[in-house]
Formats: C-alpha cells, structure tokens, sequence
C-alpha cells in the first residue's frame, strides 16, 4: 500500500505549503487558510469514527475508534484555535467557513465510504491522515531541528511529531492486515485505490490551502 502511494507521498513532503512550514516562512494567510479548513475536516474525521465505531463488532477497534473522537475533538483542535485566537479569528467564524471544494472532496469521500462500507474500508481511508501526518512531522522536526525554536509553526510540527500518531498508524496497519489475511486480490487492489487516494486527498488538501484556492478554477473564488 504505501508503496502505491511513493510517489504522491513522497512530493506531498517537497510541496510548497509543507517545506515553507518547516522553514518557518510559511504566509500566515496561507497557513489560517489551512487550519480554517482543517479545522472542519477534523470534526468530520471524528464523524467518520463514530460512524466505524458503530459499524465495528471488535472490541479493539470500537475502542480506538472512541479514542480517537476524543482526541481529533479535543486535542488537535486546541492548536487550531489557538493559533486562530492569535490571528484575531473568531469562534464564529471558525465555525462559519466556507469550505472549499478540494476539503469537501476529501471530506466526501471519507464519510461516504464510513456510510456505506464496511470497518476494513473504514481503517484503510483514515490511515492516510494518521501515518503521512506522523510522517511529514517527524521529517520536518528532524529535518529543520536547528530553527524550530524560532518557527511560528512549532507547536503544529510539535503536534504531529508525537508517538501517538505513530501508534495509531502501526495500531491500524496491524488491524487492516489481520483484516486483509484471506481478501480476494481483486478486494485488495480496491482498498490500494482508497488509501492512494487517501494520500492524494491529503497532498491536495495542503497545496489547496497554499494557493488559498476555494475552487477548481482561482477566478470562481468570490464570496457566496
Ligand atoms: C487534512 C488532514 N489530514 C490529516 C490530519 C491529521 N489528523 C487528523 S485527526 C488525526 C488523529 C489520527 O489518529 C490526525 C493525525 C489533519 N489534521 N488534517
């Protein structure tokens, strides 16, 4: 799987929006524009749980699925709002955001598959946000150890650089291989296209954000 995903995986860490994060001089309209979206991305993240936890039989696996709830709710969003409070960006419009169309893209696909597919499904499409944001942390935080101090962006690479992310990759990779034992190859090649696509929702999602683009075409941006 995360060899179907080299390539995108690999650029996503050289895109703009991620190298200028870890160099610190990252746009700060670029970087609100992100957390804006991102910030209602987690809460449907948390929705997809509830939605696997529901669909789950596992005692594991409905317990992970609360957990992380709990912790997309909780912890993650606090360094959003923190770092929207200082740019002077209200509660109200946190939560009154229009969201773009590559956002709604991920965000669609993701609930979809919680709707209608089953668990496996489910711990392949959210593996994705877990393990490339655990990845591109620990990168950057070694990668640009000398300067972090003095990075605006510290407490985001900070956030993302923790074990537990890597935890509930390698927690989810153990499971969907369990789950993946005896699967046609015909089943496996679909749960490839979802995590590839997973990837690619996550590179598209940061360079969305860079170019502060609403939809497809940078001319349709105006208010609605
Ligand atoms: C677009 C987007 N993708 C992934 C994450 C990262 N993330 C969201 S919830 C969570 C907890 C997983 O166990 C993690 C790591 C993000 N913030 N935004």
């Amino acid at each position: 799987m995360r060899k179907a995903a080299d390539l995108v995986w690999e650029e996503g860490y050289q895109q703009p929006f991620i190298r200028e994060l870890g160099e610190g001089t990252l746009q700060r309209e670029r970087f609100a524009f992100y957390l804006l979206q991102d910030f209602r991305y987690v809460n449907d993240y948390a929705r997809v749980h509830a939605l696997g936890l529901a669909k789950a039989t596992d005692p594991e696996i409905m317990a992970f699925m609360l957990k992380v709830q709990n912790g997309a709710l909780q912890v993650e969003t606090e360094v959003h709002r923190s770092y929207l409070a200082s740019y002077g960006i209200t509660e109200e419009q946190m939560n009154n955001v229009r969201q773009s169309a590559f956002a709604r893209a991920y965000t669609s696909n993701i609930l979809s598959i919680a709707y209608g597919k089953d668990i496996l499904d489910i711990l392949v499409a959210v593996l994705p946000c877990a393990w490339v944001y655990a990845d591109y942390g620990y990168r950057l935080a070694a990668e640009f150890a000398d300067t972090l101090d003095d990075n605006p962006y510290k407490s985001w690479v900070d956030m993302y650089k923790t074990d537990e992310f890597w935890q509930d990759s390698v927690w989810l990779l153990e499971h969907i291989e369990k789950l993946v034992a005896d699967a046609s190859e015909e089943r496996k090649r679909e749960l490839i296209d979802i995590f590839v696509t997973g990837v690619e929702n996550e590179y598209m999602f940061w360079a969305s954000a860079y170019d502060m683009q609403y939809t497809w075409k940078p001319e349709w941006n105006q208010e609605r």
